[in-house]
């Protein structure tokens, strides 16, 4: 489904990527591990066409990606704390509604009222719906994030470092819905994590980065994890 092929990222002198290729298969969630500037969070924002590109191509079932086929969901959650958590989730649609209705929340039409409290609920939070935003715990916080993504209606999702701020539990529950929502929803799901163990009890799939190159794509595992922590932790320790 979504194929990242030969991307190659310089800044200035300096390359960043070399040539990566990664895929990830519709209904999969695939982890990016690799050390401190190995390159994982510039494949995430080149998947996302965030990333001037001097080669290489982003390709979602062989044609050019949309923009708005592609979800992201940082590290930093960007919530509007004074909104409601719905009114926050319903914005994820803006961009395919072209709706001008950002600062006049109480406009959100009521189907779109509708689908965001499903996207809720696929997450766990149907029922902080009307909170504000800036009450939940971090955790409910990412698991918001994601229902707003969902709510593009994306084919493909993008999470930069979703966990690095959340506790384990948090973080345990942030990578089980991603899980859930590449098997149970159907979208390609890449993750940009620094937890082997977490990516391992998750995903399933690693590619692991070393100095812009893949070094290792294989599902979790006695094998992929010896050599990750070989190829990529060691590096660096
Ligand atoms: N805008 C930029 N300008 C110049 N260099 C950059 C820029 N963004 C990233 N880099 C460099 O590119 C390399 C890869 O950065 P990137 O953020 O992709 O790494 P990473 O694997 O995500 O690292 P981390 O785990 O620390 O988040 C790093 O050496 C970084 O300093």
């Amino acid at each position: 489904m979504l194929a990242l092929s030969g991307i190659t990222v310089r800044y200035g002198e300096r390359q960043v990527l070399h040539g990566a290729d990664v895929d990830v298969a519709r209904g999969e969630l695939l982890a990016v591990l690799g050390a401190n500037g190995s390159g994982k969070s510039t494949l995430l924002r080149a998947a996302a066409g965030l990333e001037p590109m001097a080669a290489g191509s982003v390709t979602i079932d062989g044609k050019p990606s949309a923009p708005l086929d592609t979800a992201v969901v940082f590290q930093h959650i960007h919530l509007v704390r004074r909104r409601t958590v719905l009114e926050n989730v319903c914005a994820g649609a803006l961009g395919r509604l072209r709706l001008r209705h950002s600062l006049v929340p109480a406009l959100f039409p009521r189907a779109l009222r509708e689908e965001a409290m499903a996207c809720l609920d696929r997450v766990g939070l149907a029922d902080r719906a009307h909170d504000r935003a800036g009450r939940l715990s971090g955790g409910q916080q990412q698991r918001v994030a994601v229902a707003r993504a969902l709510c593009q209606r994306p084919r493909v999702l993008l999470a930069d470092e979703p966990v690095s701020a959340l506790d384990p539990a948090a973080s345990e529950q942030v990578l089980a819905l991603l899980a859930e929502l590449a098997h149970d929803a159907g979208l390609a799901v890449l993750a940009v994590l620094h937890q082997p163990s977490l990516a391992a009890r998750h995903a399933d799939r690693m590619v692991g980065l070393r100095s812009g190159r893949v070094i290792l794509n294989g599902p979790p595992g006695q094998n992929v994890d010896a050599l990750y922590r070989a190829a990529v932790v060691e590096a660096v320790s």
